[in-house]
């Protein structure tokens, strides 16, 4: 197994250092492994004066799979783009064309009452949002700032779809759908967007080869409001590159914390890239507090996804479940009566569980 690990800026390098020990505890031979770091970000630009760096890119172009932690620095969004840290990921996901992009949503019982819900909202929750992520308005030309007629200064960007976009990413979400309750809600702003019309218009006339899926279609708003209002009527959620973003961070607080929520990025065969769904959480960085969990459950998706081991995605899985029994909680998922641990202890536990399972 050929990994490239990207952890990035602020908590990524603290969280990943967690799932690669899982990574290593779970595997087990040291010889099956091949880990190859790189520096992407800030760090990208510290060692060789570019947040994607060649030699990152290509490290991660010749690997079997690569794990990310985050990328980002404060005051980013001022930075160019080409030269912008957090940006680093989006043409990490451009080159590379990872379009399908897997966020699971999934409520560990355990932590029920961590989650800013009612109990009976979210008890049992196992939802898929599958966002688009190589196109949509994160992409679209032309892009930039200019002048307006009245010489007002302006920004802009294009939010686009071709066809042949949204009908590989519908056709990923239907077959996503066939392996769970067969239910695919897609998405989107057809009252008011082009882009979206044609989105259902494709996700419509994709549905017809997937006569056994029952398929839906919600405004993005309203789809925001029944996330909160009553998740569990969702199955697979597909939606675009831009609303997919704010919906997942709005599903990752149903399941108690944005420090669960795991992601795989695939381009439609084994490759792909797994990250938390979190960034790099500056507050909270070099401080031994971040929840590594959503870091190591994005190693049980590369299992599972990338090299066809659903026995080690169990396992890791299995072992959180046993650590959160066991009371073990980093601050963002603390209730009164558990035990508060840091980002290292929290990743103790885990490895601790995978090599003694409870019988
Ligand atoms: N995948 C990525 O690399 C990625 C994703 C999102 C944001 N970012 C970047 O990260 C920087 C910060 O962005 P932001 O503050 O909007 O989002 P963020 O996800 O970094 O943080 C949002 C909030 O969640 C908390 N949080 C996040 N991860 C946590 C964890 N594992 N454990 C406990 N608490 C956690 C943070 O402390 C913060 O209060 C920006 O530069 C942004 O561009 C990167
Ligand atoms: C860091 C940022 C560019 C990224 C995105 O917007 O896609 C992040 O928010 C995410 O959800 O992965
Ligand atoms: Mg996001």
């Amino acid at each position: 197994m050929k990994i490239a690990v990207l952890a990035g800026d602020g908590i990524g390098p603290e969280v990943t250092a967690e799932a690669v020990r899982v990574l290593k505890a779970v595997v087990g031979d040291s010889a099956a492994l091949e880990l190859v770091e790189a520096p992407i970000g800030q760090a990208g630009v510290d060692a060789a004066g570019d947040p994607l760096p060649q030699e990152t890119l290509a490290i991660a172009r010749k690997a079997d799979a690569i794990l990310f932690g985050a990328a980002g620095v404060p005051g980013d969004e001022q930075i160019p783009y080409a030269m912008r840290p957090g940006a680093s990921l989006l043409r990490l996901r451009k080159h590379l064309d990872l379009f399908a992009n897997f966020r699971p949503a999934i409520m560990f019982p355990q932590l029920v009452g961590a989650s800013t819900l009612r109990p009976e909202v979210v008890e049992g929750l196992d939802l898929l949002i599958l966002r688009e992520l190589t196109g949509d308005i994160y992409f679209g030309e032309p892009r930039g700032f200019r002048t307006s007629a009245s010489g007002e200064r302006q920004g802009f960007n294009t939010m686009v779809y071709s066809e042949s976009e949204v009908e590989r990413i519908a056709h990923v979400g239907f077959r996503a759908a066939r392996g769970r309750r067969r239910k695919l809600c897609s998405v989107e702003k057809a009252n008011v967007l082009e882009c979206s019309q044609l989105w259902r218009e494709i996700f419509i006339r994709v549905g017809q080869e997937y006569p056994d899926v029952e398929l839906t279609h919600m405004f993005v708003d309203a789809a925001s409001m029944m996330l909160i209002r009553a998740p569990k009527q969702f199955d697979v959620v597909v939606t675009g590159n831009i609303f997919g973003d704010i919906l997942s961070d709005c599903a990752a607080m149903l399941t108690g914390s944005i420090g669960m929520l795991p992601s795989a990025s695939l381009a439609g065969g084994s490759f792909g890239l797994y990250e938390p769904v979190h960034g790099t959480a500056p507050d909270i960085a070099g401080k031994d507090i971040a929840n590594p969990l959503a870091a190591i459950l994005s190693v049980a998706l590369m299992l599972r996804y990338s090299f066809d081991r659903p026995d080690l995605d169990e396992k890791i899985q299995a072992a959180v479940s046993t650590v959160l029994s066991d009371g073990y909680r980093t601050t963002d998922i603390f209730e009164p009566g558990s035990r508060k641990v840091g980002t290292r202890e929290m990743g103790d536990a885990v490895v601790a569980a995978i090599r003694n399972p409870p019988r």
